[in-house]
């Protein structure tokens, strides 16, 4: 694995996204750690402005042999598509996470997360998302983000 394939050589208009700037620690358990053996990820904004993450599902992630485990692919489109309504303003909790697992995963490979949040009703921040590498799709996922009342978020912290 190279940094380049994590890094955005080659995509007009990406921006890095500074994701712990907007909700610190609370990515710590999927994309906290840049140089380990489960996930190393960076952040970007595509030309559009959506959320996209390139992520390198590691050795610690596996789960049939040779492959990403489910509940690893689970975790990353949590905290991308949790992330996306974050980064579209609204501070969420996923309530609801729908995925459907398209192909599998191999380990050791960079693939890119695709977001989008695509309505806003009331407190519901519906987000659509998907695990992609070139034409193929190995996950795709509908997320229910749930927006918290402000005293919550003040426990929060
Ligand atoms: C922080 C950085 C990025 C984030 C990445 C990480 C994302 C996460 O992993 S967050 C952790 C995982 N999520 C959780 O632990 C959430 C736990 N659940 C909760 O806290 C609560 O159930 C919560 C906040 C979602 C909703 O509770 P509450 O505030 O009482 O809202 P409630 O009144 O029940 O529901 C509000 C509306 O949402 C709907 N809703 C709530 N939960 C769900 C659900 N699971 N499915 C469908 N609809 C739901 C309700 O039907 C209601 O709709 P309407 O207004 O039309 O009647």
């Amino acid at each position: 694995m190279t940094d380049i394939q994590l890094n955005m050589d080659g995509e007009p208009g990406w921006e890095p996204f500074d994701a712990p700037a907007l909700v610190g620690a609370s990515l710590r358990f999927v994309s906290g750690d840049r140089t380990g053996n489960r996930f190393r990820m960076r952040y970007f904004r595509n030309a559009s402005g959506e959320l996209v993450a390139r992520v390198w599902f590691g050795p610690e992630t596996e789960g049939p042999p040779g492959h990403a485990h489910g509940g690893s692919i689970a975790a990353v489109l949590d905290e991308v598509l949790g992330l996306a309504a974050w980064a579209a303003g609204y501070p969420i909790v996923v309530g609801n996470l729908n995925i459907h697992f398209r192909h599998l995963l191999p380990l050791q490979t960079v693939v890119q997360v695709d977001s989008e949040v695509v309505a806003a009703a009331g407190r519901k921040i519906s987000v659509r998302g998907r695990i992609v590498l070139g034409d193929r799709i190995f996950a795709e996922a509908d997320c229910l983000c749930i927006t918290l009342p402000e005293e919550q978020r003040r426990q929060l912290g």
